[in-house]
């Protein structure tokens, strides 16, 4: 962490993280429209993420390298899971044991609780994984990071282009 506070220089600034290795594989589902429910599938989402703030004594607003190694070890926990919310409404995901059961009115299906992430999401869209990779982000990097950042944006990308992105305060 740096030793002193903040320096004090004019103008605005921001780290954008965008690198080839913050990718990750996963199955999942969504519920949209009220009671339509997708089939289960996978995807290959790509991540990337950006810090505002001002700069520190470094004259960084934040170490690239402290940045990348916490944001690829989230990315790390979700390649080759089944993504799971907790707060749908409809979705329920229940443990028993060494499986987890997750059912949507009539259909079911089980998992190994070892190959599954539960998330605590209402559905599992793109939005909602920035949403909570941004919070599971701030939460690592602000003990060696300091306070003074300004906000934390995460962006998912499900589809080659097709990006949820969630602004969160620092
Ligand atoms: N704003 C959002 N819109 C949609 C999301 C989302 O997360 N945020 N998600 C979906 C679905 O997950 C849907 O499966 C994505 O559809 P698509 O891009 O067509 O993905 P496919 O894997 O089916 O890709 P193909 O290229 O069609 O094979 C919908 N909308």
């Amino acid at each position: 962490m740096p030793t002193s506070p903040p320096a004090s220089v004019n103008g605005s600034y921001r780290v954008l993280l965008q690198k080839e290795q913050l990718v990750f594989s996963a199955a999942h589902f969504i519920t949209f429209a009220g009671d339509i429910c997708e089939r289960l599938h996978g995807h290959n989402y790509g991540v990337r993420a950006e810090v505002t703030g001002p700069l520190d004594s470094n004259q960084y607003v934040i170490d690239f390298i402290a940045f990348r190694d916490a944001l690829a070890a989230i990315v790390k926990q979700l390649d080759h899971h089944m993504l799971l919310p907790t707060q749908h409404p409809r979705i329920l995901v229940e443990q028993n044991g060494e499986e987890i059961t997750t059912r949507f009115d009539e259909k079911r299906w089980i998992f190994p609780a070892e190959d599954c992430i539960l998330l605590p999401i209402v559905n599992t869209t793109a939005e909602q994984i920035a949403w909570w990779m941004a919070n599971q982000l701030r939460t690592a990097l602000k003990p060696q990071i300091g306070d003074w950042l300004e906000t934390l944006e995460v962006a998912i990308d499900e589809n080659h282009g097709q990006w949820g992105i969630c602004k969160i305060d620092w």
